[in-house]
């Protein structure tokens, strides 16, 4: 499977958010996002605000590990090169122009629950259409959604003040785990304030007129390939898949070059949006076809025990047996569940060798573990917890204590469907 580029137009990308416009365009440097350095066992007492913004400000001066992932550090030439259209779209300012000046922190930067969405401006992954603007007006409703061509511009524009949030996919019911995202969390210094779960229906899109009989190319996001792998197989459709960067961007694609011999899998909004005719509806191959994102913020909010709280944590465990094993004891002996593990190879350190005289290097794999477990940090169960698990490993960050989706299960509100 290959991937389409192809141009958006009004989406933020990186050439908007670091000036084009300069003759030799400088490189970004490399900026370690965080440490190795655990805290001490008393910060941990403290409530999860307080945690995560210690672990920022220690990151932030820890030069130490500059060179461990590459981040963005060149904010202040960003901030001089940046200009904020009233409506909330970037474009690039002149050296002369006035500098970009952060706004001060509002009530509202604290507390991002959605009856403060009103005109926030959440950056999201894709084009209009896209399953992540849905998500967008479903964590904020009335949020002026801004559509970003990559998920770390997403991230960047929230970190650059460009937008208040960023709403982002990190798991599918049936395609799994969105690991870029997982990725992006840990070198980016956002912080999970809110989750949310968004029914998604598919639909199979092309230009009027055009029967399945025409087709040689299926294209979309490769999540939504994945979730509809088989009905395509079903519907006859033994054509080239393709990868594009999102759902939404293949209709337009299709739409925009008038393309007769490929479809877009896509919503049913991204069809409306685009002109495109639905050939099929519903081609996911479970009907309970769910995505996961994750709301982000600059800022913390601060941890309840009075609804029901996810945590999700990230750590590296030290040298030792079972070690996981001790890690993920610590939640069993409290009765905290834990919703979701993820691995992800340890970059900065991926290989441990192992030498044996005898019979030569044992080359071990090194991850990065993801755990999303059901406890506020403001409940001292977590915090117990979170004792014990600093004690098993050399690299510990909470990535966010946040409110649980709790809405109703009702898969056929999803805006992808037709009806
Ligand atoms: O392409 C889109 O419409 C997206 O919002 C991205 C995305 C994803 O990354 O998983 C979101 C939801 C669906 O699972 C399919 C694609």
């Amino acid at each position: 499977m290959h991937s389409i580029s192809f141009p958006y137009s009004n989406t933020l990308n990186l050439n908007h958010i670091f000036s084009p416009k300069r003759v030799a365009p400088t490189r970004l440097t490399v900026r370690s996002v965080y440490g190795f350095e655990p805290l001490t066992r008393s910060d941990w007492q403290s409530s999860c605000a307080i945690l995560t913004s210690n672990v920022a400000s220690q990151e932030l001066n820890d030069g130490a590990a500059a060179d461990h992932v590459p981040a963005v550090n060149d904010h202040k030439n960003a901030f001089t090169d940046l200009k904020l259209l009233p409506n909330g779209k970037l474009t690039v300012g002149e050296k002369n122009d006035k500098p970009f000046q952060p706004k001060p922190l509002t009530i509202s930067d604290l507390s991002p629950a959605p009856m403060h969405g009103s005109q926030l401006r959440v950056a999201y992954q894709g084009v209009p259409g896209a399953y992540s603007e849905a998500a967008a007006g479903k964590a904020y409703p009335n949020c002026e959604a801004i559509p970003c061509d990559q998920f770390d511009v997403a991230f960047k524009a929230v970190e650059l003040w460009i937008a208040d949030r960023a709403v982002l996919p990190v798991e599918n019911s049936l395609g799994g785990s969105i690991h870029r995202n997982y990725d992006l969390l840990l070198r980016h210094r956002l912080h999970i304030v809110g989750e949310v779960q968004l029914p998604v229906h598919h639909c199979l899109l092309a230009l009027p007129g055009i029967r399945k009989e025409y087709l040689t190319r299926v294209i979309s996001h490769p999540q939504a390939l994945s979730q509809c792998e088989h009905t395509l197989t079903k519907l006859g459709l033994n054509v080239a898949r393709e990868a594009v960067d999102d759902t939404a961007g293949a209709a337009e694609f299709v739409a925009n070059n008038n393309l007769r011999d490929t479809a877009a899998i896509a919503s049913a909004r991204a069809a409306d949006l685009y002109g495109l005719n639905v050939l099929a509806d519903g081609i996911q191959d479970d009907p309970n076809n769910v995505t996961r994102f994750v709301m982000l913020a600059r800022e913390p909010i601060i941890p309840r025990t009075d609804r029901p709280f996810k945590t999700s944590i990230v750590f590296a465990h030290d040298k030792g047996t079972s070690v996981l094993f001790k890690v993920l004891s610590a939640f069993a002996f409290r009765n905290i569940s834990l919703t979701k593990i993820e691995s992800r190879p340890h970059r900065n350190r991926p290989i441990r060798l192992v030498d044996d005289e005898n019979v030569g290097t044992a080359k071990h794999f090194e991850y990065l573990f993801y755990v999303d477990f059901e406890a506020s940090m403001a409940d001292v169960r977590a915090q117990n917890a979170l004792s014990e698990v600093q004690e098993f490993t050399s690299f510990l960050r909470v990535l966010g204590s946040y409110p649980m989706d709790m809405t109703p299960w009702n898969p056929s509100s999803s805006i992808g469907d037709h009806h």
